[in-house]
């Protein structure tokens, strides 16, 4: 796991301050960051290397970046369209002025480069873009080459908004520590790779306490067995609440059974067609550990699921049943919610925080996470989308491994299932939620042959050799 700041300028102040090092020792790190970069991503000496920079200290890092490429690249063209004016940019501009770095006034026309570095603007993003921002960004993402942003690609404000257009990095290299504002899904598409350029001090004097996590791999914590004198009961029993459309509760069982837990029952009005290992009741049976319900519900018995949702058992809820207030009276530490997005706008009007539409809640996806977690402390929510954000007790972590091949029906229901067997084994509800969404991208991540045929049976059969 990786701290996630809101923002660095109060944690760079603290190197000036307490560790008595310069704006110029942190910026010497931030160019050499990425020139380590483009030195493992650029061979040839001969290449052509443009460095874009605008007027602030983003620009700055790139026009040291010149001076410090410059004994080993033959051809670096620096492009200032604005000029500079911060103070660190005219100093970095002067030394670079008594070396013959080559420097242009227009890209119109410019060919054959290979790399592209982009220091335009970073965090001092604070308005729309001008049309001639807007042009050059659209200039630079039309150049076939290889692309790196410093900081944050240029266009991407603090929030992770775009208000326009913005850089289209491969990778971009950050600088001190990961910003929040570089997990928007709107930013996914525009980040590539994302790498933390060291600022000449170790992160644990650098980083300080925070509430925002950014998962890893290495988080992963597999339900694999530790008992040998074992038996099913051992590892829970999870009850899926099948609805009218079969299909949600189907995959979700199978997920579930294929997940590890011991016993998977079906609750079902009347016998469907499903593995044989699956059994089938018409109640939840009572040694369930865990019960997984919303998915594909349709049409049901308020009585019924009522009765359900008092019982005193971990659940994941799904789907339809972020529009029923009757949810309201269970938002309790024994739920995990796994809204997407149109079904968190639901649940967020419900409980009166905001009444907002999809569009609002992507821009602004942390902001509502927050005030649902300030609100709500004790439940597990995971909000899916392009990265998921799952938040308990005020604090919220964050899974970028998702791929787009997931956008696919059943891609959830699969993910219910196997939340549920999860908590059927024991974990508590926010490790089921980090833990199974971690598994649920990585096997996405790792499927090999394209990014548009992936089905839920590939994601069961993934979650076999993970
Ligand atoms: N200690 C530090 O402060 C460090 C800063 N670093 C770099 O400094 C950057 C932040 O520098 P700044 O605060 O100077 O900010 P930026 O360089 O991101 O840009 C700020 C400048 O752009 C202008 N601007 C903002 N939005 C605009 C728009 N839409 N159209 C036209 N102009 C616009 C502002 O008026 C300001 O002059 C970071 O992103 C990072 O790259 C790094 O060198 C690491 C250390
Ligand atoms: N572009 C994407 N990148 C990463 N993850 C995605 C993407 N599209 C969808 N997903 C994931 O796929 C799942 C879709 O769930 P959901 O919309 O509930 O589908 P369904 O109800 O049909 O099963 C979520 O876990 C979501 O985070
Ligand atoms: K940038």
């Amino acid at each position: 796991m990786k701290k996630v700041f809101n923002e660095v300028s109060s944690l760079d102040k603290k190197c000036y301050e307490k560790y008595l090092l310069s704006e110029e020792i942190l910026m010497e790190h931030a160019a050499l960051s990425l020139k380590n970069e483009i030195e493992k991503k650029v061979k040839n000496h001969n290449s052509n290397i443009l460095i874009v920079c605008g007027v602030g200290n983003n620009g700055a890092d790139g026009i040291t970046l010149s001076r410090l490429l410059q004994n080993r690249y033959k051809n670096i063209i620096l492009y200032l369209p604005f000029g500079v004016k911060s103070n660190m940019a005219k100093i970095q501009l002067s030394r670079v002025n008594t070396l013959k770095i080559k420097q242009i006034d227009t890209i119109e026309d410019i060919k054959d480069i290979d790399l592209v570095v982009d220091c335009l603007f970073g965090s001092g993003l604070n308005k729309p873009l001008n049309n001639e921002a807007k042009k050059i960004i659209e200039n630079l993402n039309s150049i076939n080459a290889k692309k790196i942003s410093c900081d944050i690609p240029s266009g991407i404000n603090s929030e992770g908004y775009i208000y326009d257009i913005a850089f289209k990095a491969d990778t971009t290299i950050t600088m001190g520590a990961l910003k929040i504002s570089l997990f928007s899904d709107i930013a996914k598409e525009y980040i590539g790779k994302l790498k933390v350029g060291n600022l000449g001090i170790s992160d644990e004097l650098y980083e300080e306490k925070t509430n925002i996590y950014f998962l890893e791999k290495s988080d992963l914590q597999l339900p694999l067995r530790k008992e040998i004198n074992s038996h099913k009961g051992t590892f829970g029993h999870a009850c899926v609440v099948i609805g009218s459309k079969k299909g949600a509760g189907i995959l979700a069982s199978d997920a579930a059974f294929n997940f590890g837990a011991g016993l998977v029952t079906a609750m079902v009005h009347e016998e469907i067609q499903m593995p044989y290992y699956i059994m089938q009741s018409h109640n939840i049976p009572e040694n369930t550990t865990a019960i997984a319900m919303g998915m594909g519900l349709g049409l049901y018995d308020k009585i019924e699921i009522r009765k359900i949702l008092d019982l005193k058992i971990k659940k994941v809820i799904d789907a339809d049943l972020f529009y029923d207030e009757i949810i309201l009276d269970y938002l309790d530490e024994n739920l995990v919610l796994t809204p997407h997005p149109k079904e968190f706008c639901a649940l967020l009007k419900l409980i009166g925080i905001a009444n907002i539409d999809v569009n609002d809640l992507q821009k602004n996806r942390i902001k509502y996470v927050k005030e649902f977690s300030n609100k709500y402390p004790k439940t597990t929510l995971l909000l899916k989308g392009a990265n998921v954000l799952i938040s308990q007790n005020q604090k919220i972590y964050i899974n970028t491994f998702g791929t787009t091949s997931l956008s696919k029906g059943g891609s959830g229901d699969i993910l219910s299932g196997l939340i549920v067997s999860l908590l059927a084994q024991g974990y508590s509800c926010k490790d089921s939620a980090i833990n199974a969404s971690l598994a649920h991208t990585l096997v996405a991540k790792k499927y090999r042959y394209n990014n548009y045929s992936l089905t839920p049976n590939d994601l069961i059969k993934g979650i076999k050799n993970i």
